[in-house]
Formats: structure tokens, C-alpha cells, sequence
């Protein structure tokens, strides 16, 4: 049996009097591939962060990659987890090169100073660009770079330091049909690679999840409102009762389609 990268159990985030997560119990196995689903602010990014160790739950305990939150280092536990974000996106300085912004995560840093990089890293980062598509870019400055090719390279960057959990908030937001359509394909192949780490993808819209994804958790006002394997979790019941109105659910040839029920119909 696989072994369990994730454990949160009554996990509780408070900001501000509000709460952002609700006694949330979420446990991850190693061969697991999971998608967070949830409407515009029911706290997916929150438990994202909680996931990769940025940030400590108010109550509840978090079991990360073997350790515990709050009696580890936390600067250890990072770099052994992936996180692609538009938070992260938007530090990287706008004259930074594409290899470079690959490359530095091997020091879980943003920005290249002195540091100094061997061949094997070169190498690394080389291909993990081109496995998302993006070696024509290495030499690029990354604020010259469309939506869809910054989501694909920092996609890259959190591979680079070959993580043990990978955790991609909303990967596909913001790409048109073609963008969106490509990234699916590579997260596919991702998802399906015996090699690839764990991972936790956030997203709004079914139709972006892609196959290969096994499990998922669906988030309403900070809630669970449904977890366990996708074809058990992705019903019309549970998707509605998460966005809060009348849903019909299909999958067609391994993806997944929504729309709102007319009332009518
Ligand atoms: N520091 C804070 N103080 C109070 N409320 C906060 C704070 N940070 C976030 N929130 C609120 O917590 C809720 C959950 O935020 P979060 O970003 O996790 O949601 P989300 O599901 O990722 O949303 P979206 O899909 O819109 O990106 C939101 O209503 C947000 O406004």
C-alpha cells in the first residue's frame, strides 16, 4: 500500500474573525492524483497553502511528508514540495530569464543572484521545459511571456527541485480553448507518469481537470462538502450542493462537462 504524504485532521484557519477552512480532514496517499474543486472564495487557496507548508492552521494538525507543522523546520519541508501559484508568478522580477526562473528553485529562491549552477542542473531544468513545451523560450525574459507559456514554466520551476508533492493552484486560469486544451494534455501525461510526485490541483471547472486525476475534494464556504474517488465525488448532488444551484454532471471519453439545469428541463 501506498504511503501517506498528507494528513490534515479538524484543520481550522481564522482570519480577521472569519473562517477560512472548517474542521477540514483531507488525507493524501503517495500514488494519489487529487483536484480541489469550489466556487470563487471557499477557501481552495487557503488549503492549498496549508498543504505546502505556508500556512499554520489556526486549529488542527497537519501531518506533511512525515513531519508535523509546528514541530519542524519549515524551511527543510518547503523545497521538498512543488507549489505553482499566480502568488509566486507575480514575484518573479519582469527582466528574469525563463532558465533562470527555473534553475533558482533548486535554492527555493525567486530571482538569480551569484549562485552558481552545474551542468545536471542545466540539463534538468532544460528538459523540463521542454516537457511542458517551453524550450524555445529558455532565453526569454518571463514578462514577455504570454498566460499560457508563464503557467507552463512555472509549472517547470516547481518540478525543478523534484518534489515529493506537487500542488498547482489553478493552472489553467486565464488560457484560451487551445492553451487550456495543451496544459490538460500535459497534466495528463504528468498524471499518468508512474515516476511523477503526488499532486493537488485547484481549479473552478471540471472541464479543466485532466484524466488521470483519481481523487477530489470539493470546497464550499470553507467546508467539505464531498471527498474520495472523482467518479464517486463528481455527482450532480454533490457538485451541486457545492456551487449552490441545480448541476448535471457528465464525463465523456475521460473528462468532465457541467452546466446548470434549466428549470425547465
Ligand atoms: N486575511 C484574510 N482575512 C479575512 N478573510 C480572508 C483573508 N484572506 C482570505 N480571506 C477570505 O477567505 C476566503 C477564502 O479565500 P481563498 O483565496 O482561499 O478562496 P479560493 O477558493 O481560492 O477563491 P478563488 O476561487 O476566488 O481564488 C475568501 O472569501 C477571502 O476573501
Amino acid at each position: 500500500m501506498a504511503g501517506e504524504v498528507l494528513r490534515l485532521k479538524g484543520v481550522e484557519v481564522r482570519r480577521e474573525g472569519a473562517s477560512l477552512l472548517r474542521d477540514v480532514d483531507w488525507t493524501v496517499a503517495e500514488d494519489e492524483r487529487w483536484v480541489i474543486v469550489g466556487p470563487n472564495g471557499a477557501g481552495k487557496t487557503t488549503l492549498l497553502q496549508v498543504a505546502a507548508a505556508m500556512l499554520f492552521p489556526t486549529e488542527g494538525s497537519v501531518e506533511l511528508l512525515g513531519e508535523t507543522l509546528g514541530k519542524t523546520d519549515v524551511f527543510e519541508l518547503r523545497p521538498r514540495i512543488g507549489l505553482s501559484s499566480a502568488a509566486i508568478a507575480d514575484k518573479i522580477p519582469s527582466d528574469e530569464k525563463v532558465i533562470d526562473i527555473v534553475l533558482t528553485a533548486s535554492y527555493a529562491i525567486i530571482g538569480r543572484w551569484k549562485e552558481e549552477y552545474d551542468s545536471t542542473d542545466v540539463t534538468r531544468a532544460v528538459e523540463l521545459l521542454d516537457a511542458l513545451g517551453c524550450a524555445h523560450l529558455i532565453r526569454r525574459r518571463f514578462s514577455t511571456l504570454s498566460e499560457g507559456e508563464r503557467k507552463r514554466v512555472s509549472i517547470a520551476r516547481a518540478l525543478m527541485p523534484d518534489p515529493e508533492l506537487l500542488l498547482l493552484d489553478e493552472p489553467a486560469a486565464g488560457l484560451d480553448l487551445g492553451g487550456r486544451e495543451d496544459l490538460v494534455a500535459r497534466l495528463t501525461a504528468l498524471a499518468t507518469d508512474r515516476l511523477a510526485p503526488t499532486m493537488a490541483l485547484v481549479t473552478h471547472h471540471v472541464e479543466e481537470v485532466p484524466e488521470g486525476f483519481t481523487h477530489a475534494l470539493l470546497l464550499r464556504r470553507g467546508s467539505v462538502v464531498g471527498t474520495g474517488k472523482v467518479d464517486e465525488v463528481f455527482t450532480d448532488e454533490l457538485l451541486s450542493e457545492c456551487f449552490g444551484l441545480p448541476l448535471k454532471v457528465e464525463r465523456q471519453d475521460g473528462r468532465w462537462h457541467a452546466r446548470a439545469v434549466s428549470p425547465r428541463a
